[in-house]
């Protein structure tokens, strides 16, 4: 749906000759009906890069091509028309204080000149899908913010666009109205076939609603993919770092306090397994301790939720001796589960 190919923007940096590079040379592909997030850090480039895809801001080099079209090239007339058929929405809402919910809605299609029963029409459906029908006629003073929100989506889709795009459009909000707004875009992105294109700063949104993903980072895209791929592989340094605390990592502090780092006789092993999916389950774990007839006890485990399949870890504790240990490892590698010795203990 959207391609970048070799984009760079750069701005001129205050009054000085010298200039900003905000993107460099940024190849970036979303897949249609897709919903593609863009995660990175303050000044990472994500706004530079959302402006681009409405042309706002037109690329220094490289193309931009929206719905197989190059819009750098485009004059303002059939740019308008681009902009048409892409709907956005913002942090802070940006409804007209002085409309009603109905009436915000309705704003894009007042200007596109299109006649007031034909918005009745368009705008009542979009009033119920994001299950506001009651508040047609309250001003967004008397809504809440997630309401609020709800309508700024609505206004989105009244042009009926192909493409959504979203701008920290959860950020304003509370995790749970954050987890309802993610519903109803994935819920728009399923239902109407829309791609969305979000960009925000927060991990839990990614993880919750993209099924595609990029991390940009200094201007660069430094990794991009499915989402589960990118973050349950061997990600990039700013990828975990931007990933943090992911549950599925590390190892709890009462383990990691008595562990020993070499072996000595009588000390069990312990064993942190990753999954990904569902191959970790405990019937395998339990044949795993018959068939090499040892003794395996489940120490820790976390999981995390990413694009809504479990990643995480288990960690085991095993009384076996390093050529069982071996023979275990190839038996969980067999199961698709990798697996490393992280100490020993008593
Ligand atoms: N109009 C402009 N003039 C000069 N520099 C700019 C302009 N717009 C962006 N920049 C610079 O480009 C870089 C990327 O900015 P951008 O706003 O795209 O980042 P961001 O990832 O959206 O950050 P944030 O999450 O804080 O909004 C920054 O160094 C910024 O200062």
């Amino acid at each position: 749906m959207v391609a970048f190919e070799g984009v760079s923007k750069r701005f001129a940096a205050g009054r000085t000759s010298a200039e900003v590079a905000a993107l460099d040379g940024v190849d970036l592909i979303v897949p249609r009906g897709s919903v593609t997030g863009i995660i990175g850090r303050s000044g990472a480039g994500k706004s530079t890069l959302i402006r681009l895809v409405n042309g706002l801001e037109k690329p220094t080099s490289g193309r931009v091509v929206v719905d197989g079209v190059n819009i750098a090239g485009l004059d303002e007339k059939k740019l308008r028309d681009v902009r048409r058929s892409i709907g956005m929405i913002f942090q802070h809402f940006n409804l007209l204080a002085s409309r009603t919910a109905f009436d915000n809605i309705a704003l894009p299609l007042e200007i596109a000149g299109i006649d007031r029963p034909t918005i009745e029409k368009r705008v009542t459906p979009l009033l119920d899908l994001v299950g506001l029908s009651d508040k047609r006629d309250r001003y967004p003073s008397e809504l809440s913010g997630g309401q609020k929100q709800r309508i700024g989506i609505a206004r989105a889709l009244a042009t009926e666009p192909k493409l959504l795009l979203s701008d920290e459009a959860t950020s304003a909000l509370d995790p749970e109205t954050t987890r309802s707004i993610l519903a109803l875009l994935k819920t728009i992105n399923k239902e109407l076939g829309l791609t969305v294109l979000l960009i925000t700063h927060e991990m839990e949104v990614i993880k919750t609603i993209a099924d595609h993903v990029a991390v940009i980072d200094g201007g660069r895209i430094v990794e991009q993919g499915p989402t589960f791929d990118v973050f349950t592989g061997h990600t990039h340094a700013t990828t975990r770092s931007l990933l943090g605390g992911l549950a599925g990592l590390h190892l709890p502090e009462f383990l990691t306090r008595q562990m020993v780092e070499k072996p000595e006789p009588g000390l069990r092993t312990i064993l942190r397994i990753i999954f990904k999916g569902e191959n970790a389950t405990e019937p395998m774990l339990a044949r795993l301790g018959s068939d090499l007839g040892i003794e395996v006890n489940i120490m820790a485990g976390a999981v995390d939720e990413i694009a809504g399949r479990p990643f995480g870890m288990l960690v085991v504790s095993l009384l076996a001796d390093e050529a069982k240990i071996t023979h275990a490892r190839s038996f969980l590698a067999d199961h698709g589960l990798s697996s490393e010795v992280v100490g020993y203990v008593r």
